[in-house]
């Protein structure tokens, strides 16, 4: 039986705006989205900001009721027999919510364990072997308060765990953790799966997802994009290199013209403090140097490498290509509509998956 199995989810928010003339606007969050997850897999959803992965947790967590579409957890239909579907899941969402600072985190976990019914004669020996876990034993006398990031972190990870959950819902887990508390946090992550848990891990740290997940969807818009292994993922990207430039102050304009050049495939630009990365992706072999940096005159320029791609440089691609194919939908090139938005996904579902 599977983990998981979404069928062609929809979910769509209705809101009134205005004060003095109410409007409704909807926002079609989640657009058609399908995918399977087996028992034992640990299995990522990627996305930028909004493409609508926390709206489909909540749907397959029974959080939210889907517009349209089935999702079964465990053979239990989310929308018919929640309850049965809350019972052998957990949710763990980062941030700082769903703890009690002021108590230790022992006494946390024994509240939630009393409030998630774990047997009285158990309680003891399952936090025990949770602290164990997510390597928080010999600090669980002290008050919440006084924890860092990741041991907060942890410890939501270890409540979400009280009731032997089967699938495990993991929302951006490391969110604001410090690199070292992150490789600790993987870690206990990858115990999990080790222990037969079924996760389903959403994160914005494609080096995290591409070491823990065996299989990633990629969600942009409300659809499945691209799905398959991490390898599979990078295969994409396999024929290019990528040029990678520490640029201060690049605006739009200068990576429209590095994006002119030829045997430019995609150009993105991250934050990095007072830099950032401009990050080129080109044919292989494409010696392209010179005039990257001449479509960069006149910014301060750090150090230019080029390197192999990684998960990152595909997931750049897939969601660059995204955002295309939304564009020209938009300016009405290309099939138009919603069920052209379906199709595009199922399509992608069906491809990936054959392949992986
Ligand atoms: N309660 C709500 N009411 C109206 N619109 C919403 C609501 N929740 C989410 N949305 C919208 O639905 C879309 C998808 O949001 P969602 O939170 O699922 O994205 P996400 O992929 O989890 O994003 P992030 O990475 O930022 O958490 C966004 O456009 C968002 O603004």
């Amino acid at each position: 039986m599977l983990a998981i199995e979404a069928r062609n989810l929809r979910r769509t928010y209705t809101s009134r705006t205005g004060f003095l003339r109410p409007r409704r606007t909807t926002t079609e969050a989640v657009r058609g989205v399908s995918f399977e997850v087996a028992r034992g897999e640990l299995f990522g959803l990627l996305g930028p900001n909004g493409a609508g992965k926390t709206t489909t947790i909540k749907m397959l967590n029974t959080l939210l009721l889907p517009t349209s579409g089935t999702a079964r957890v465990l053979g239990h239909d989310v929308a018919t027999d929640p309850v049965a579907v809350r019972r052998r899941i957990g949710y763990v969402f980062g941030g700082d919510r769903g703890l009690y600072d002021r108590l230790s985190a022992l006494d946390n976990l024994r509240y939630f364990a009393e409030l998630y019914g774990v047997e009285p004669r158990e309680q003891k020996r399952r936090i025990a072997e949770l602290l164990d876990l997510v390597g928080l034993a010999g600090r669980e006398r002290e008050r919440v308060e006084g924890y860092s990031r990741g041991m907060r972190q942890r410890l939501h990870i270890a409540r979400g765990l009280l009731h032997k959950p089967d699938v495990l819902f993991l929302d951006e887990p490391s969110i604001g953790v410090d690199p070292v508390a992150a490789r600790d946090l993987r870690r206990t992550v990858a115990d999990l799966r080790t222990g037969g848990t079924t996760v389903l891990l959403t994160t914005h740290y494609m080096a995290e997802a591409d070491e823990l997940c065996d299989r990633i969807a990629v969600i942009a818009g409300g659809t499945i994009r691209a799905l398959g292994t991490p390898d599979r993922l990078k295969s994409r990207v396999q024929e290019r290199d990528i040029l990678e430039i520490e640029a201060y102050g690049a605006a739009d304009e200068h990576l429209d013209r590095i994006r002119e050049l030829p045997a430019v495939r995609g150009v993105a630009a991250e934050d990095r403090g007072s830099r950032q990365a401009v990050m080129v992706q080109t044919e292989r072999g494409a010696e392209l140097h010179a005039q990257v940096l001449a479509a960069l005159d006149g910014i301060r320029i750090g150090r230019v490498v080029t390197r192999e791609p990684t998960l990152e440089d595909a997931y750049i691609a897939i969601v660059e290509e995204a955002e295309q194919a939304e564009e020209s939908e938009v300016a009405g090139i290309g099939t138009g509509g919603s069920a052209g938005d379906d199709s595009r996904g199922a399509t992608a579902d069906r491809s990936e998956e054959a392949a992986v």
